[in-house]
């Protein structure tokens, strides 16, 4: 089974998934002098509805939460995209310290951890149907930055991380708007890629959030309390959730801001 170690990492999720060496992969690594701005990109809005929230999950390989998507309840448009997106589910990818765990680099910044709100378009009819067009799926990417004033939204998530240790936990996630954990700016990078994890289908167009939101160094300690071990198995945090930067492969990436 696939994972983050040495044994099955993403140096050899080719072996059982042939995408992972595909020639719109992510993440990649974004460099400021390369990015073309593009004036004719619209702003992205999101209408999330907070009833669609469900739950909270532990999977063995990241904390999800899960939103209701059998209509058009929370969706995303505007921005790259044309239509409205459904949002499907949250989760982040993050370090085993401070200095690293976001899965985009910019300008060769690592964050500490990459939030990714993934959402798919309806015209596909379902989430399997999404994955394989091209236009199937829009995530939106933010980096979460350790400083001194913490963003106060990010403490719903990490307060149920105590009902989510181990692998295979679930929690009723309620009440919850994701759009709280936007940053003030609107500013997007935008590119063409893929699931960042097997099978890595090249379905993603990505939406990065140039400006990152804070978080405690507590925050990130307690997101690094997970464990990816199931409850009877020996404990292995679950830290370096990450695939590492991929080819760009003459691939051009779109800044909303100049
Ligand atoms: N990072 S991403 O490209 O935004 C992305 C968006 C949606 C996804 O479903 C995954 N994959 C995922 O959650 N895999 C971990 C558990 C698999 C269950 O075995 C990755
Ligand atoms: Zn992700």
């Amino acid at each position: 089974v696939w994972g983050y170690d040495s044994d099955n990492g993403p140096e050899r999720w080719h072996e059982n998934y042939p995408l992972a060496k595909g020639d719109k992969q992510s993440p990649i690594e974004i460099n400021s002098k390369d990015v073309q701005h593009d004036s004719s990109l619209a702003s992205w809005h999101a209408s999330y509805d907070p009833g669609a929230a469900k739950t909270i999950l532990n999977n063995g390989r990241t904390c999800r939460v899960v939103f209701d998507d059998t209509f058009d309840r929370s969706v995303l448009r505007g921005g790259p995209l044309s239509g409205a997106y459904r949002l499907r589910q949250l989760h982040l990818h993050w370090g085993s310290c401070d200095q690293h765990g976001s899965e985009h680099v910019i300008d060769g910044v690592k964050y500490a951890a990459e939030l990714h709100m993934v959402h798919w378009n309806p015209k596909h009819g379902n989430f399997a149907g999404a994955l394989k067009q091209p236009d199937g799926v829009a995530v939106v990417g933010i980096f979460l930055k350790v400083g001194p004033t913490p963003k106060p939204e990010m403490k719903r998530i990490l307060e149920e991380i105590e009902n989510i240790k181990t692998k295979g936990k679930e929690a009723p996630f309620l009440h919850f708007d994701p759009s709280i954990l936007f940053p003030k700016s609107r500013d997007y990078w935008t590119y063409h890629g893929s699931f960042t994890t097997p099978p890595c289908e090249e379905c993603i167009t990505w939406i990065l959030l140039r400006e990152p939101i804070e978080v405690s160094s507590d925050q990130m300690a307690k997101l690094r309390s997970l464990s990816k071990n199931a409850e009877n198995e020996p404990a292995s945090p679950l830290v370096d959730n990450w695939r590492p930067p991929q080819p760009l492969k003459g691939r051009i990436v779109r800044a909303s801001f100049k």
